[in-house]
Order: structure tokens, then sequence, then C-alpha cells
């Protein structure tokens, strides 16, 4: 059986915002489990609460309820000794030093485990090869480039060899070039067998390197599945209609109300998903009605950004069919 190496349970953690004095409940009630070895994406909207969510997983903020247990330790209980299975690279690269060089980081960080610097020579070698930071192994990390220090924090963590590797938007505001760089990294280190839970708004991320994802909107999973099974999920019930005439403002409002997931391009192309295969009788009633002719129905390829996209309008039209 796959070993659970990470569990998430009933988490919860609200904040009063300083200005407002408003309540904000950053995180409520968030469960789910990780296996050893799996590579978890954890995706949602900006404020869902996905950084508070790892924050409370690496012990860095206390959750109002819940606790997260890693390797049988539980967090909340004893975090020095959790620590010793997690490295977190969280943003602006704070697990680093930035008045030492990248060379000094490395170094320092491989006897902060207890290890001598001399049984690290040659894995601090290898890191600053692979990770093309040899030619800067000598700068400090103030003067490195945003890629570059978001490199070096990733190889740091990987010299801790935890088993548990957390990542709070590895590839934020990186360029192309280099966000594929760190990408290719990512996937390097997931094939080293380690677990792995990002947080992130990059799809390609997800689709190259999740095999699961935990989706928030508004402090609480909405979605936990594999990431071919939602795609799968989507799929089948994503249409293209190519349409011979344009709609009518009145027809566009109905199909805004009743299939929220549409997107007309040049007037004529309408894609759209549906939440049940039936819906499509509505939706050709809808259309004909306004002797819309529709000239050919095929169903569509999905990408991965689409299917997040979808669930948060899902999540939101139930938000407000609970409230009405
Ligand atoms: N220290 C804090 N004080 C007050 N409110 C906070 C604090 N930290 C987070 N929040 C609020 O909690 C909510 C969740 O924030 P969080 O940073 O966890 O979300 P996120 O999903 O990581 O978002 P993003 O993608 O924008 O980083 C937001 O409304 C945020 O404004």
């Amino acid at each position: 059986m796959e070993e659970i190496l990470i569990e998430v349970k009933g988490l919860k953690k609200g904040y009063k915002k300083r200005k407002t004095k408003e309540w904000v409940q950053a995180v409520n009630d968030v469960n789910f489990t990780v296996k050893r070895g799996e590579i978890l994406g954890l995706l949602g909207p900006n404020g869902a609460g996905k950084t508070t969510t790892i924050k409370m997983i690496c012990g860095l903020i206390v959750p109002d309820e819940g606790e997260v247990v890693i390797n049988g330790i539980t967090m909340q209980k004893n975090r020095l000794k959790g620590l010793e299975h997690i490295s977190a690279v969280l943003e602006g690269n704070r697990n680093l030093y930035w008045r030492l060089t990248a060379r000094e980081n490395l170094e320092y960080f491989a006897g902060n485990r207890g290890n001598s610097r001399k049984e690290k020579a040659s894995e601090i070698e290898e890191l600053l090869h692979e990770f093309k930071l040899k030619q800067k192994e000598n700068e400090l990390v103030s003067n490195l480039s945003r890629g570059m220090q978001q490199k070096l924090a990733l190889a740091v963590a990987l010299l801790a060899d935890s088993d548990v590797i957390l990542l709070d938007e590895p590839t934020l505001g990186l360029d192309i070039e280099t966000g594929y760089e760190v990408r290719q990294l990512l996937k390097k280190i997931s094939e080293a067998g380690k677990t792995i839970i990002i947080s992130t708004h990059d799809m390609p991320v997800v689709q190259d390197l999740c095999e699961r994802t935990v989706i928030i909107n508004d402090g609480k999973v909405i979605a936990d599945e594999k990431v071919e099974e939602l795609m799968n999920l989507f799929e089948t019930s994503a249409y293209v209609l190519t349409l011979g005439n344009e709609l009518t403002e009145q027809q566009q409002k109905e199909l805004d109300v009743k299939f929220p997931m549409n997107e007309l391009l040049d007037g004529m192309k309408l894609t759209i998903t549906l939440e049940q295969d039936n819906d499509i009788y509505d939706l050709m009633d809808l259309l004909k009605k306004e002797n819309t002719i529709i000239e050919k129905i095929d169903r569509t390829t999905i990408n991965f950004e689409e299917v997040f996209m979808n669930l948060i309008q899902e999540e939101k039209n139930h938000a407000i069919h609970s409230i009405n």
C-alpha cells in the first residue's frame, strides 16, 4: 500500500485585517493527504488561502484549528522534529542569506543538518553545475537575478535531503526561459522521489509536474483529483458549436446565466462546457428559439487552465445558487 506521508487535517486560520478590522477566514477547514513520492499542485485564485496553508504545513503559522502530520510527527506539537523532514521555498526566497554568496549559502546549509562541508562538497559542485550557478558562485545573493536566486533556493532545499519539499509559487516573476529551466529542474527533483507540494498559478507547471491537484477557493478545498481525471471530466463536456448566424443580445444574456462557462469567438464559434450531458438539449432549445443555425458541433480538447477556470466558475455559481 502506498504510504501517506502528509496529512492535513481540519486546518483553519483567520485574520483580522489591520486597516478595516474585517475578519478574513483565510483557510476554512482544509483537509487532504499526500502520499510518499507524490507531487501535489495546490491551486486557487489570488487570496484563496494557498500560502497560509503552506505556511501552516511547515509550521511557520499556527492554525486556529486542525493539525498537520508529517511522517507521523504532528507539526503543531513537535515542529523541530517535523522540520527534519521538510524543506520549504517560500516567496521572496526567504530561505537564503542575501549577504552570503551563492556558494556560501550552499555550504552553510549543508552544514546546518549535521553534515560536514567535506561530505557535501561534491554534491554542492554538482548542484552549482546542474543549476547553472557555477559562474555566479561567488556573487552575493543580493546581486543575483530573481531567476538565479530562485534556482539557488531550490538547490539549498535539495541539499537538505528532506523527504518533503514545499514550494510556494516557484516560477512567479521569472521570464519564460528561466521559468522553463526551473520547471525542468523541478522535474528532475521529482524524479528523485521527493514528495512535493507546489502552490502555483503557472499551468504549465501543473501539466508538466503534478499528478494530482488540490484546488482551494475561499479557504476551502473545491477539488482534490488526479490531473488526468479532471481533464477527462471536462473534456467530455466541452463542445465547440459553429454557428451560422450571430446570437441576439437576449440569447447571449441567457447563455451567460444558464451556461456561464462559455466563450464566443468571432461571434460564430461558441465554446461551451456543460455541467451535465443533458444540458446539451437546453442549449439547443436556447439557440433554436431565435432560429440560430448550428452548422457543426464538435467535442473540444481542453487545457488545464480551462479546467481550472471552469471549476472556479462552477464554485461561484453554486455559491450564488445557495445564497438565492
Ligand atoms: N498576515 C495576514 N493578515 C491579514 N490577512 C491576511 C494575512 N495573510 C493572509 N491574509 C489574507 O488571507 C487570505 C488568504 O491569503 P493567502 O496569502 O493564503 O492566499 P493565496 O491563495 O496564497 O493568494 P496569492 O495567490 O495571492 O498568494 C487573503 O484574503 C489575504 O489577504
